[in-house]
Formats: structure tokens, C-alpha cells, sequence
């Protein structure tokens, strides 16, 4: 069988392409590169000893998707690409509306056209409207407060709508929740652009003498601690959600939303805790202001992936923060191995 996957080239793409290949798939993938390198296609083929075929342009292009549909018999589409920084999504609204939108639209299109209707998509967390509780099920209020997570929102409204309109199509909406960590080999990991804003990879170069000491955004939020908690799940047991949801979308028609998450949460401290026992480095930090439009407490309710999907989380903090070290320290500069650091 045949699977495509948009965005193949990024943190979540390339792992979920590993448990593709060893599952015996096909796998295609597109990515215009704008938030990745091709260097983590090769050493996903080095991993698994086995091809992809890969195309580099922008998934809004309806003209050359056409001709990979002509060209293929694509079963499945596991549809990443997209934009993900919310800070950056507040200051360029547009971009993000017009990347993340247009790229599906093309691709439920051009998807309907050659009546290819099992659509597999990377939704968030953050499509929930903040909960005073913490967990989150499938059915808690939606309601995004960033245009990154309202691009996730009106995308999942879309394939509801040609869900509605056309009874054939057969889609899960997965929610990741906060997932970090890397393939074991330290082969392909999360490489940031320039300064993290997520915590792990943020974590890892102050660990690695990169970066000085991390700010914790506040510990005075209602919680143990004071810092806020989130649900981390190791991005290898994410990618193998993919797979168990490609069983779901084959076996059965319709349109349903799955958290992904281990349905645990742990606070930033308890995190960098984690972190600095299992790799026997100091974490310097230091508190500072809350991180506007920061939440206290999420993690997932998982109920419904574990009944529905057979999929859970197997890996614990202490594995995903191992494996982001190893990546980290294999890959100082992430995939770019031969950058000169000039002073
Ligand atoms: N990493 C997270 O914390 C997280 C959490 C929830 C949801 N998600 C979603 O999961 C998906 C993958 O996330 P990731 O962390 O792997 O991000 P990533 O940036 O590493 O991967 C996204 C990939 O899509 C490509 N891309 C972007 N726009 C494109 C376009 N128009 N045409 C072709 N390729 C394009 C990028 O080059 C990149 O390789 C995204 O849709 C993201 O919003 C990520
Ligand atoms: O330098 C840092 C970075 C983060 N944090 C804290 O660490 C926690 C996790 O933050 P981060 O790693 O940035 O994740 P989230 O803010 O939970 O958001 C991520 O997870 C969401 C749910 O999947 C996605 O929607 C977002 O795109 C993705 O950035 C939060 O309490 C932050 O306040 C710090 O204290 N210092």
C-alpha cells in the first residue's frame, strides 16, 4: 500500500515515515523544506534500510500534486505540512492562514478528484478551549486563541464538512499533545530554527553549554509546583498512533478526532528533574514572567485512542528525555552538521 505524507521531512513526519516503512508501506513524501532539511529523509532511508520517494514543492500546488496522483496509486494521505509556531502565528497571520489552509484545501481536493479518501491529519492540543481541569477528552469545548491553533480548528471544521458532504471519505483528526524526544538510533531528532521556543529542545542546549539557562514562564500557577504541566509524549509512540490510525481509516467510513497523548501530565520542573537525572547534566534556570497565552495544567484523556484505536503511549519521561539528549548530543547543530559557529 501506498501512503503519502505531507511534511515527510519535519520532526513528526520523519518519525512517523520510519514506523511507515518497517510496517511495509510505501511511502511518498512532500515537503517544500521550509521548516526542514533533506538530510532527515536520508537518514530515515539509512535507518530502515529503504526508499522514499521524495518531492520538494509547495503542498498548494495543485498542478504538480496532480501529477503525483497521476503518477501514483496513493492509498492513504497522512497530511503534517504546515506551520506550527504560535508566537510566529501571531505576528504573521496571514502566512500562516494561507500556508496551512491553502495546502489542505489543495489536498482534499485533489484527493476527491482521484477519489483517494482516507485522510489521516496532525491536529493539537491546542484546538481546546482552556479547561480549569486540566484533562481534556475529545469532547471538551473547542476554541483556539492563536491563529496557528485556529488554522488547526478550521481544518478540522473542513474535513467535517466534506465528511457531511461525501459519505466516502474516511478521516482521523489526531491530537498531539506535547510531543518531544527522538529516534533512539540519535539519528533524527526536533531541529529547531535559530532559539527553541518549545521546552525540551530549549532544555537540551542549555544541558549542552548551548544556550545559558532556561526561564521557567511562572511557577505561580495552580499547581503542584507552581509551574505549568503538560501531557509530553515520546514522538516515536506518536508516529506508531499514525499507523494504528491508518488501520481505523481502512477497516471503517467517517470522521473522528483522537487525542494523542499518555494522558499523564508533568510540570517544567518535574521535567527538568527528569532530564538532569537521566542525563547527569545541570539544568541552570531561572523564573520569570508568565508566557502570555500560557495555560496551567493539559494532558490528554486518552480513552477513546486506546478503545477506538488500539494505541497507547509506551515510552515514560524518562526515555523521551534520554533520547532528546542523544539526538542533542550526536547533532550540536541539529542536521546541519557542518555549521561553523562564528563569533
Ligand atoms: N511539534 C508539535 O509540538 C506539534 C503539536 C501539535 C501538532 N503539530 C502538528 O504536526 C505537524 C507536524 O509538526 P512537526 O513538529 O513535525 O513540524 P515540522 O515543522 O518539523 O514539520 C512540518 C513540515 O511541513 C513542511 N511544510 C510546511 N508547509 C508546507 C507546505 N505548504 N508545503 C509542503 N511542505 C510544507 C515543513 O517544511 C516541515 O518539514 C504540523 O502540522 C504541526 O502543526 C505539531
Ligand atoms: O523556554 C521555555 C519554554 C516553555 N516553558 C514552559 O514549558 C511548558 C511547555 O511549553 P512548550 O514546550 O512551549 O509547549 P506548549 O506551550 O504546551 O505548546 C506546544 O504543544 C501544543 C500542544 O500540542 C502545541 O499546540 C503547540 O504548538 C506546541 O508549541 C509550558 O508550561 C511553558 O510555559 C518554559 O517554562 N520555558
Amino acid at each position: 500500500m501506498i501512503v503519502l505524507v505531507t511534511g515527510g521531512a519535519g520532526f513528526i513526519g520523519s518519525h512517523t515515515c520510519i514506523e511507515l516503512l518497517n510496517d511495509g508501506y510505501e511511502v511518498i513524501v512532500i515537503d517544500n523544506l521550509s521548516n526542514s532539511n533533506i538530510e532527515s529523509i536520508v537518514r530515515v532511508e539509512e535507518i530502515t534500510r529503504k526508499k522514499i520517494k521524495f518531492y520538494n514543492f509547495d503542498l498548494s500546488d495543485h498542478n504538480r500534486l496532480e501529477k503525483i496522483f497521476l503518477e501514483h496509486k496513493i492509498d492513504i494521505v497522512v497530511h503534517l505540512a504546515g506551520f506550527k509556531a504560535v508566537g510566529e502565528s501571531v505576528l504573521n497571520p496571514l502566512n500562516y492562514y494561507k500556508n496551512n489552509l491553502n495546502g489542505t484545501i489543495t489536498l482534499c481536493e485533489v484527493m476527491s478528484e482521484y477519489n483517494v479518501k482516507k485522510l489521516i491529519f496532525s491536529s493539537s492540543a491546542t484546538v481546546y478551549s482552556q479547561s480549569k481541569f486540566g484533562k481534556v477528552s475529545e469532547c471538551s469545548p473547542l476554541g483556539a486563541t492563536n491563529p496557528y491553533g485556529r488554522t488547526k480548528l478550521m481544518i478540522e471544521k473542513i474535513l467535517g464538512d466534506i465528511y457531511i458532504s461525501d459519505h466516502d471519505w474516511s478521516i482521523a483528526t489526531l491530537r498531539y499533545f506535547n510531543p518531544i524526544g527522538a529516534h533512539s538510533s540519535g539519528l533524527i531528532g526536533e531541529d529547531p530554527n535559530g532559539i527553541p521556543n518549545n521546552l525540551v529542545p530549549y532544555i537540551s542546549q542549555v544541558a549542552s553549554g548551548k544556550l545559558e539557562e532556561l526561564k521557567i514562564f511562572g511557577n505561580d500557577y495552580d499547581t503542584l509546583d507552581g509551574t505549568g504541566v503538560r501531557d509530553y509524549i515520546h514522538v516515536v509512540d506518536l508516529a506508531k498512533g499514525h499507523l494504528c490510525a491508518i488501520n481505523r481509516v481502512k477497516e471503517s467510513k467517517g470522521n473522528e478526532a483522537y487525542n494523542l497523548g499518555t494522558g499523564s501530565g508533568y510540570s517544567v520542573m518535574e521535567l527538568i528533574d527528569a532530564f538532569e537525572k537521566v542525563t547527569g547534566k545541570k539544568v541552570p534556570f531561572r523564573i520569570v514572567e508568565r508566557r502570555p497565552g500560557d495555560i496551567a495544567i493539559c494532558y490528554a484523556d486518552v480513552l477513546k485512542a486506546n478503545r477506538e484505536l488500539g494505541w497507547k503511549a509506551e515510552k515514560g519521561i524518562k526515555e523521551m528525555c534520554y533520547d532528546a539528549w542523544i539526538w542533542q548530543t550526536k547533532n550540536p547543530n541539529g542536521y546541519k552538521t557542518s555549521e561553523v559557529t562564528t563569533v
